[in-house]
């Protein structure tokens, strides 16, 4: 472990000892996460498709252009030869832009293990096709869902590097092989969870992203806590319709692959998401918007697939609606939050007969009901 922060406490190297992984993306988050699997005692290979910085990790223990200041880990290989990346890989670890994911599969598919397991931590969702990360993977390399994963949770890729402590969830259909994720990728600083529910895992990390616009958004208006607190509020419950109707589990909605992140997003001045809404409220077109961003905003690109699925399912996402008109011009950004509803929206309760959310509360008070009894 290297010394960008306070240490901690050594955690279970030993259980991870001989285990190869690879990780393909060299970006911040690629970079932060083959840290914490090296911390975790991996054996990790890093792909860059620049060999200027696969040299500059392996050389220099630096990603200088995503990682200012942060030492990476003695034991981190690094390489941008797809072949060396993925020879002898367990996991394979995906971090690049949800929009290149599908090429960049093919491209590794004549190296990859036949055995080896897939984990996305992309957050966002293919425009042309709609699908979440996951259903690129099956899809573009047809795998069984038992060697597909996915890991998310608030996440800070700098915050991380620097060893500030968080957690997140692996999950994959097959619970043994989460566990397996979730062993790799626990480092001290990094505790990992395991979870069976992949969809609400990958939808909770795209979902955030766009309330984490309509927070820059108003943060760049000027508008205070209040319109900022109900926009998490309201946009958290938009999350849990989406995802549920999408067939996640709800709980999976206020744990840390939810909520955990949202705020996490939402309150961050180093979210792309959050720096891109602001700008956006500040009055910068999406174009230049895009061009000040050096990194991925996944938000920006995943807003119109999140609102053609949300039609699809019967599902009213008045927030991201909201977004995608200020995004496209129609709405000046300062008309955003202060409604959070459509025109022809009458008064409501606040939490639908329907929502899950009160189907979890009505069964949790029945069943104390039916214990005083
Ligand atoms: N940063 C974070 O805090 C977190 C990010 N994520 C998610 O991780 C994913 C990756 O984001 P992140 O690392 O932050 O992004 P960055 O913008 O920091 O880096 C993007 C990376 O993708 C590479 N890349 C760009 N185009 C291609 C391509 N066509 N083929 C292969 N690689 C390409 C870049 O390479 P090059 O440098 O050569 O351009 C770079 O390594 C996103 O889905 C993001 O939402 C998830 C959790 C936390
Ligand atoms: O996913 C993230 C934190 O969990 C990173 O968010 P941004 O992509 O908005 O920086």
């Amino acid at each position: 472990m290297s010394t960008n922060s306070i240490p901690v406490v050594r955690g279970n190297g030993t259980r991870n000892h001989g285990r190869k992984v690879a990780v393909i993306g060299s970006g911040s988050w690629g970079t932060t996460f083959a840290k914490v699997l090296t911390d975790a005692g991996c054996d990790v290979t890093i792909w860059a498709r620049r060999t200027e910085v696969a040299h500059e990790i392996q050389v220099a223990r630096r990603n200088t252009q995503y990682l200012p200041s942060i030492n990476l880990p003695k034991g981190l290989n690094a390489t941008s030869d797809l072949a060396v990346a993925l020879r002898g890989a367990q996991l394979v670890f995906l971090a690049v832009p949800s929009q290149t994911l599908r090429q960049n599969l093919l491209d590794l598919e004549p190296y990859l293990d036949r055995r080896s397991v897939l984990v996305s931590l992309v957050k966002g969702v293919e425009k042309t096709t709609t699908m979440r990360m996951s259903e690129v993977i099956a899809d573009t390399l047809d795998l069984p869902p038992e060697r597909i994963g996915s890991v998310s949770g608030p996440n800070i890729a700098l915050e991380i590097a620097k060893e500030q402590p968080t957690g997140a969830v692996a999950s994959c259909a097959d619970l043994s092989v989460a566990q397996e994720i979730a062993t790799a990728a626990s480092a001290p600083y990094f505790r990992t969870y395991v979870s069976t529910d992949v969809v609400g895992t990958e939808l909770g990390g795209v979902l955030k992203n766009l309330i984490a616009l309509a927070i820059g958004i108003v943060d760049g208006v000027g508008y205070g806590e209040n319109t900022k607190a109900a926009i998490i509020t309201r946009g958290l419950a938009e999350m849990t319709e989406f995802a549920v109707a999408s067939g996640a589990d709800p709980v999976t909605m206020s744990g840390l692959a939810g909520l955990g992140d949202l705020i996490a997003t939402c309150q961050s001045p180093l979210s792309r998401n959050n720096t891109a809404g602001r700008l956006i409220g500040q009055g910068y077109s999406q174009e230049e918007t895009r061009e000040q961003m050096q990194q991925v905003a996944e938000g920006i690109t995943s807003v119109p697939p999140v609102l053609e699925l949300a039609r699809e399912r019967g599902i009213v996402m008045p927030i991201v609606e909201q977004v995608q008109m200020v995004l496209s011009g129609t709405m000046a950004p300062a008309n955003l939050g202060p409604h959070l509803a459509t025109e022809d929206d009458v008064p409501r309760p606040e939490q639908r007969p329907d929502t899950p959310q009160e189907g979890r509360w009505r069964r949790l008070v029945n069943r104390m009901k039916g214990s005083a009894a």
